[in-house]
């Protein structure tokens, strides 16, 4: 019998620093600085190769929430992607990897437009890259919503701050979606939180993550940010959002970048 096809995919930079991405969903379900782990993956997460990985970075698209047409939070979370480059080390010394997915049979029974999503993903010392884009082949404009809904490991989630908030609207979920405005310096998550924050800046520091550490997340194209913490769940997830669409016969281009300072 064949053996069955690797499923997980290592990008190793030296000095402990990794980065191991499962091809279900293309999920970043570890990253690795100096064998110190960054992101949270739940005790509970199922890998069935079906369902969604509980944690980690999952990459929500093509619609963020619920969908008429198909699963909560779209498809490309719960199809196995293909490993397009595998990792490479440049000449920086970083190394380098790229996943695709493209439309088939099951997407197409969803969201029926062609497409080819490529992921990008850079590990440098302290630095993950991520680039997604999205080509649209097709004649029609594809509107799409796209995440990376990234779970940061944090010891204690009520230490959490994050900046860059301040005079934003947020969609409020916890409040049947209603829209208020940031007026804090510093957004704390001391309480069960699942908000949308509006036309965000480029940066974000988030503090007290992993030991007491910092983590800078930097966003182009990009436009939103979510905050959210759920009941039973420690860490916090910090997301980048984006409502956008890619005109017939073009490419778009996402990135974001998160450093562990
Ligand atoms: O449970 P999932 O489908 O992975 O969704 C996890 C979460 O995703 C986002 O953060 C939404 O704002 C939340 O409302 C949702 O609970």
């Amino acid at each position: 019998m064949a053996a069955p096809a690797t499923s997980v995919v290592v990008l190793d930079r030296g000095n402990n620093t990794t980065c191991t991405v499962n091809l279900h969903g293309a999920t970043v379900v570890s990253w690795r600085v100096n064998n110190q782990e960054q992101l949270f993956v739940s005790k509970q997460a199922i890998f069935d190769g079906k369902r969604a990985i509980r944690g980690g970075i999952p990459i929500v698209f093509p619609q963020f929430g619920a969908w008429s047409t198909g699963p909560q939070h779209g498809f490309a979370r719960i199809c196995r992607w293909e490993l397009k480059k595998p990792p490479e080390r440049l000449p920086t010394g970083d190394v380098e990897a790229m996943f695709q997915l493209l439309d088939n049979e099951f997407t197409r029974s969803m969201w029926n437009y062609p497409f080819s999503l490529t992921y990008r993903l850079i590990l440098r010392e302290k630095e993950l890259h991520f680039n997604i884009s999205v080509y649209n082949p097709g004649a029609e404009t594809l509107s799409f919503t796209f995440l990376l809904h990234t779970y940061f490991k944090v010891p204690d989630v009520r230490r959490c701050q994050i900046t860059g908030m301040r005079g934003c609207t947020y969609i409020d979920k916890t409040r049947e979606g209603a829209m208020y405005q940031e007026h804090r310096d510093v957004v704390t998550i001391n309480e069960w939180t699942d908000r949308i924050y509006q036309n965000t800046p480029l940066e974000h520091i988030i503090t007290n993550v992993v030991s007491g550490r910092k983590m800078r997340m930097q966003k182009y194209n990009l436009v939103d940010t979510a905050s959210r913490r759920a009941e039973g769940m420690g860490p916090v997830p910090c997301l980048t959002a984006v409502k956008g669409g890619c005109p017939a016969t073009q490419r778009t281009s996402k990135t974001c970048e998160v450093c562990s300072k």
